[in-house]
């Protein structure tokens, strides 16, 4: 806990809402609102939970803002994602994101001066400078434009051998892309050979089958990313980038995402750049949840998550910071943003009893991201986290109604035995099975998140509490690539352009429940409200006015 006297933590009194209500805290990761045709899963799908906010009680129901500037991302093109969507719930407040401070950093060239960089220039006059991280455009986890002006200002800055490990997306941007991306690099790459840098692409392999695993759901995907990057080992072997990402892509069913893990070797068969004593490792993803990790095998010396074989001695440094608690990675080339008292926090000074819970692979966004990236309770004894285990090694598209029933249940239960004030979950239907791309499969996927809500709302009924349903950002309403005019786009060979990625669509919240004061509705003058407006919502409902840096409630509480 911070060292803040607990005399600044104290929230003031609500004027009209009580406090003791039961709240339920609902995300449905991956739920926006869009036009209702064929390719919006949510309207496809039987909702009748989700419906009938909008229907039966339309004061108590709204739109908020879950992308771009209303999260704290660089423009209004950028569609939201789970980290900066958490955090803005969590935090109440719009913090500038990792995408947008490495922007600045790399603009100003601060980036060159910071103690991260510093770090890992010892390396350069006998060692090699490693660049591992996702290449895309997506800018959800990174962005190619930061990684080409890395590249060129490490070379500037005198790296003489340089070797990029890319992951290939296909999630937050169209499967396929990772070629384009690919081309842009590779001929970066020879411009600095040109210069007389020895520049080289040296391993691949899908970010969902390589490296990029979260919350410790599946360390065999680190695992095939280390042998790769770091042994120099991997089950394909190939000259050329380019040419290995075409070649794997013809497998029947193979796609960015999953594609297998393959190292790029010289004309005697070796691998171009495994990972040596004396190397540098820049991990170039500016988001944690997927590098976290990977941080973790590159830089404990105690690691007994998969045998390492052999851990070089290198100059390691993240992006970012990616843990704030752990302090992890210890050295980064950026300052995160500091997501500082969140809403969590305050709470839990108050006197709030909170339980967060999901299935493993959205478990860290209602805890890590929601606290601002920072792992472990504020107060154990006020506070539980339940992970539900996901399901390993398959494709959401297969198993659609994921963990989203025994969320539900936890919740209840939770909910049931009074011991709770907030009970907060994630249900990340909509949103794993949306990045498959797989329509069928999406609109199982919106059913069963649409009735996990139901039994929350049931178990809030029975103990006269309060619910609040929202999103983190689109994802489930739209799965087509549009137009301008919103008309589904076509490819070169006129198949429909399927859409796994994120949207820039607004996300729904509704609030209800017997708790809830009679006259408290969704105020008017708050029309560009956004995810970061929720904190401040609930701590009202709680019976708190939120600190006066938060960004407004969306509530207020009329006399009849
Ligand atoms: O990491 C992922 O799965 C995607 O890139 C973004 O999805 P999320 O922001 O919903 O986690
Ligand atoms: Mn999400
Ligand atoms: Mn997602």
């Amino acid at each position: 806990m911070e060292s803040k006297g607990q005399n600044a933590w104290k929230l003031a009194d609500h004027p009209k809402l009580p406090k003791g209500k039961t709240i339920a805290m609902v995300v449905l990761d991956g739920w926006g609102e869009a036009r209702p045709d064929e390719y919006n899963c949510i309207h496809v799908a039987d909702t009748p939970t989700m419906d009938s906010f909008k229907t039966t009680a339309p004061e108590k129901w709204r739109l908020i803002k879950a992308h771009g500037s209303a999260v704290g991302l660089p423009s209004e093109d950028d569609m939201g994602n789970s980290e900066v969507g958490h955090n803005a719930l969590g935090a109440g407040r719009i913090f500038a994101q990792g995408a947008k401070l490495v922007d600045s950093a790399l603009a100003s060239g601060k980036i060159y001066g910071g103690e991260g960089f510093k770090y890992i220039k010892q390396s350069f006059d006998n060692g090699t400078l490693h660049l591992i991280g996702l290449l895309s455009d997506g800018g959800v986890h990174s962005r190619l434009d930061q990684l080409q002006l890395l590249l060129k200002g490490a070379a500037e800055q005198g790296a003489k051998r340089i070797r990029v490990h890319f992951l290939t997306d296909g999630r937050d941007v169209l499967d396929g892309s990772s070629v384009g991306f690919l081309e842009t690099l590779e001929k970066d790459m020879s411009n600095l050979r040109e210069k007389g840098v020895d520049a080289q692409i040296a391993s691949g392999g899908g970010r969902m089958y390589v490296t990029m695993d979260r919350y410790e759901n599946d360390w065999n995907v680190v695992k095939r990313g280390w042998d790769a990057q770091v042994l120099g080992e991997a089950p394909y072997k190939f000259r050329n980038a380019v040419e290995a990402v075409k070649k794997l892509r013809e497998e029947p069913k193979a796609n960015d995402q999953y594609l297998p893990p393959f190292v790029i070797v010289d004309e005697s068969g070796n691998p171009v750049g495994p990972i040596k004593d004396g190397d540098a490792v820049v991990t170039f993803n500016f988001r944690a949840d997927r590098m976290t990790m990977l941080a973790k095998a590159l830089e404990y010396a105690d690691f007994d998550k998969f045998d390492r074989v052999r851990v070089p001695k290198i100059y390691y440094a993240g992006m970012l910071q990616y843990d704030g608690e752990l302090k992890l990675p210890s050295q980064y080339l950026v300052s995160p943003p500091e997501i500082e008292r969140t809403s969590g926090e305050y709470l839990v000074h108050n006197g709030v009893r909170t339980f967060a819970c999901s299935e493993t692979v959205k478990f860290g966004h209602v805890t890590f991201f929601w606290n601002g990236n920072r792992s472990g309770c504020f107060n154990e004894k006020m506070e539980e986290y339940v992970e539900i285990p996901s399901d390993v090694g398959i494709t959401f598209n297969v198993q659609p109604k994921m963990k989203a029933l025994e969320i539900a249940e936890k919740a209840r239960d939770a909910i049931l035995s009074g011991k709770f004030d907030q009970i907060r979950v994630n249900l990340p239907n909509g949103d794993m099975v949306g990045h498959t791309g797989d329509i069928e499969a999406t609109v199982v996927a919106c059913k069963a998140a649409d009735e996990a809500v139901k039994t929350i709302i049931d178990a809030i009924e029975q103990v006269g509490g309060i619910y609040v349903i929202t999103a983190d950002h689109g994802n489930a309403e739209d799965m087509v690539k549009r137009d301008k005019s919103g008309e589904p786009q076509l490819d070169k060979s006129g198949k429909l352009q399927i859409l796994t990625s994120h949207t820039l669509k607004p996300v729904p919240i509704a609030i209800g429940g017997p708790g809830l004061k009679a006259g408290t509705r969704f105020r008017n003058d708050v029309p560009t409200g956004g995810l970061a407006n929720v904190a401040a919502t609930v701590m009202n409902l709680h019976g708190f006015i939120a600190p006066d840096d938060y960004e407004p409630t969306l509530i207020e509480v009329v006399d009849n």
